[in-house]
């Protein structure tokens, strides 16, 4: 569960998303079918900020799609305050690994836009509150920059801020910070903390950065290889609020060792069969 104790109100509306026993099976002509998602299920508590991690290829994306409700499961459920979630919707923001920003628009435009079009927001109340959010994350001056004016690191913040406008419930984060520098990733998990601390959304990140996850994360949920399915919970039981220095502590160490020593086993497997039956992709085919 979440241990942030200075949450606003706002954090009671934010939403429980919860998977029960997901399947996702690719079928391409011509291929072997891919079953990319086994009997998963998972909760992302309430204003929690969950973590996902996992072995490349294990099916992280296709979880993060599902549960935004951009693609759907074959069988099992996904559910948003016990809720079936059948779509997209706004109370499901997802932020990508690439930027999504419209380069035509504004940094001001491109926050603004959706909560105007779908948000049912007037456009004063759309950008006095994009406005707050722009300067949380130091793009104040930047609000009538295009999104080519910007570095990596400001398009995504303008990106958080963006999908934070729209006052969603739950925030998906498919590895929104991967290939950026290291400094500039960890003054993007600066910026991701203070918006999770002022705002207490519910956030599933995804992440293949084990430091990223122990950063961030009140839990993380381990991911087997392919088929994907989430084979162990870790409680992050850090401090909050966190700063770097959480990084030299025993507690730290422990709980890194726990996720690596999963994160591993799995890795071991992979090797196993391509000493064995020499064929990786063994590992993705349907009911294999
Ligand atoms: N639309 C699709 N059609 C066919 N196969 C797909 C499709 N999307 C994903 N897959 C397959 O499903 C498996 C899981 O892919 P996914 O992108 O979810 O993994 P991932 O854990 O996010 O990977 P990475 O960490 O490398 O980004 C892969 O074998 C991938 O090739």
């Amino acid at each position: 569960m979440a241990n942030n104790g200075n949450k606003n109100k706002q954090s009671q509306q934010k939403g429980e998303l919860v998977l029960e026993n997901v399947n996702r099976v690719f079928r391409i002509p011509g291929a072997p079918a891919c079953h990319a998602l086994k009997n998963c299920s998972l909760t992302v508590p309430r204003g929690s900020l969950t973590v996902l991690v996992g072995p490349s290829g294990c099916g992280k994306s296709t979880l993060a799609n599902i549960a935004a409700g951009y693609d759907h499961a074959d069988s099992g459920k996904v559910l948003l305050d016990g809720k079936p979630v059948t779509g997209p919707g706004r109370e499901r923001i997802m932020v990508f690994q690439e930027t999504a920003l419209w380069p035509w628009m504004t940094v001001m435009k491109n926050a603004t836009f959706g909560p105007t079009m779908l948000g049912g927001m007037n456009k004063s109340e759309a950008e006095a509150k994009a406005m707050a959010l722009l300067e949380k994350v130091g793009l104040r001056e930047f609000r009538d920059k295009y999104p080519a004016q910007l570095s990596g690191g400001m398009q995504r913040r303008a990106e958080l801020c963006r999908a934070l406008v729209m006052d969603p419930k739950v925030m998906i984060l498919d590895e929104p910070f991967r290939g950026l520098d290291v400094m500039t990733r960890e003054l993007m998990q600066e910026y991701l903390l203070t918006l999770y601390r002022e705002t207490g959304l519910t956030m599933l990140f995804i992440t293949s950065e084990i430091e990223e996850a122990l950063f961030l994360g009140d839990q993380i949920l381990v991911m087997t290889n392919l088929p994907g399915t989430v084979k162990t919970t870790v409680n992050v039981d850090l401090p909050r609020p966190r700063d770097f220095s959480v990084l030299s502590t025993e507690r730290y160490r422990q709980i890194k060792s726990e996720v690596m020593e999963s994160l591993y086993e799995e890795g071991a497997k992979i090797f196993a069969k391509l000493d064995g039956a020499g064929d990786l992709l063994g590992s993705c085919r349907a009911g294999g």
